[in-house]
């Protein structure tokens, strides 16, 4: 591990950089079943990415007393969708939520571990969430746009940033990040209107345009498609395969066959613990852990 631990700044007991009980690539598959599917709660597949742009080590969440998530390994690797699926209250959104010091909004909520974006550590005391937050975007379930107008939504971020140095320079940035977010035909002949004035669908297209505005270098997903119809759904997925030639994408679905589209690497939780993570085919088809063939096979969840 090249860097502290959070954990360990704030004084607390210092820990491997790898998963205790994680396997590693090749490992065994732990205590199995006869139908040789892991089955006790040690993580199985591996959690590293030839060419990670957010390394997490050991994250563990607690909201006051109650653990969240307890030591999960995990790697955002450079241009891939990296899935995280899970029963409801496994933990999902809470790991999300550490990526980009989300949860230091939620009262009672410690994190520990250490998450390191291009090898620096995000928890570090000098780090400024504000640029963060930036370089690791977030686009929410329902969409959120300012009650402001479409143009406004996009040059906010950019503008707070200081990313223009002119109006020039501005237009360009909403037009681009319009394009990418595949909005800029819709909408290019209103970017006076209210952006609450669009579609559900659109204004989901027009808050990751304003992500993508400020340059990230990743971002986060939670169930974006969650409130929209299935023609808003396709779009925002073929568009989530779009942007991956440019960012990292981590996103949380409960919908597996959204994780199966869209992702190339899938991570299962369950109850807190990060349970299995392979390349989503293989997750899909021939899942190594008991709790995820369950899962999947939908026998619960
Ligand atoms: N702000 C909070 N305060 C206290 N407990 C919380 C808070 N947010 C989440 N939790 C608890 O932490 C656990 C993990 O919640 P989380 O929302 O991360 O799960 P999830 O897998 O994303 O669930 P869902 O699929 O239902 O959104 C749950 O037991 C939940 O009740």
């Amino acid at each position: 591990m090249n860097s502290i631990s959070y954990e360990a700044k704030m004084g607390m007991e210092q820990r491997e950089g790898v998963t205790a009980g994680a396997a590693r690539p090749g490992d065994a598959v732990p205590a199995a079943d006869v139908s040789g599917k892991a089955e006790d709660r040690r993580m199985v597949g591996d959690h590293t990415h030839p060419n990670p742009v957010m390394v997490c080590r050991d994250v563990t969440v607690h909201y006051g007393e109650k653990r969240a998530i307890h030591d999960v390994s995990l790697d955002v690797g450079a241009n891939e969708v990296i899935a995280m699926i899970g029963p409801s209250g496994c933990g999902k959104s809470t790991f999300l939520r550490c990526l980009n010091r989300m949860n230091d909004t939620i009262d009672g909520c410690r994190v520990s571990g250490s998450i390191l974006l291009d090898g620096q550590d995000i928890y570090d005391r000098r780090t400024d969430v504000v640029p963060l937050r930036a370089r690791v975007g977030m686009v929410f379930q329902k969409p959120n746009p300012f009650p402001k107008s479409i143009y406004e939504n996009v040059a906010y971020g950019p503008r707070i940033h200081g990313l223009a140095r002119s109006r020039t320079e501005l237009d360009e940035i909403v037009q681009t990040s319009l394009e990418k977010a595949g909005l800029w035909g819709e909408v290019k002949d209103r970017l006076d209107q209210p952006g609450t004035g669009l579609s559900g669908g659109q204004q989901q297209r027009l808050c990751i345009a304003r992500t993508i505005s400020v340059s990230p270098e990743v971002i986060l997903m939670d169930e974006p498609c969650s409130a929209l119809d299935p023609i808003a759904t396709a779009r925002i997925e073929e568009l989530i395969d779009e942007l991956r030639g440019n960012y990292s994408i981590a996103i949380v679905t409960h919908s597996m066959q959204q994780a199966a589209r869209v992702s190339q690497r899938t991570a299962y939780f369950h109850l807190g613990d990060l349970i299995e993570v392979g390349d989503t085919a293989d997750i899909f088809t021939n899942p190594r852990h008991r709790l995820t063939e369950d899962y999947i096979t939908g026998r619960f969840g």
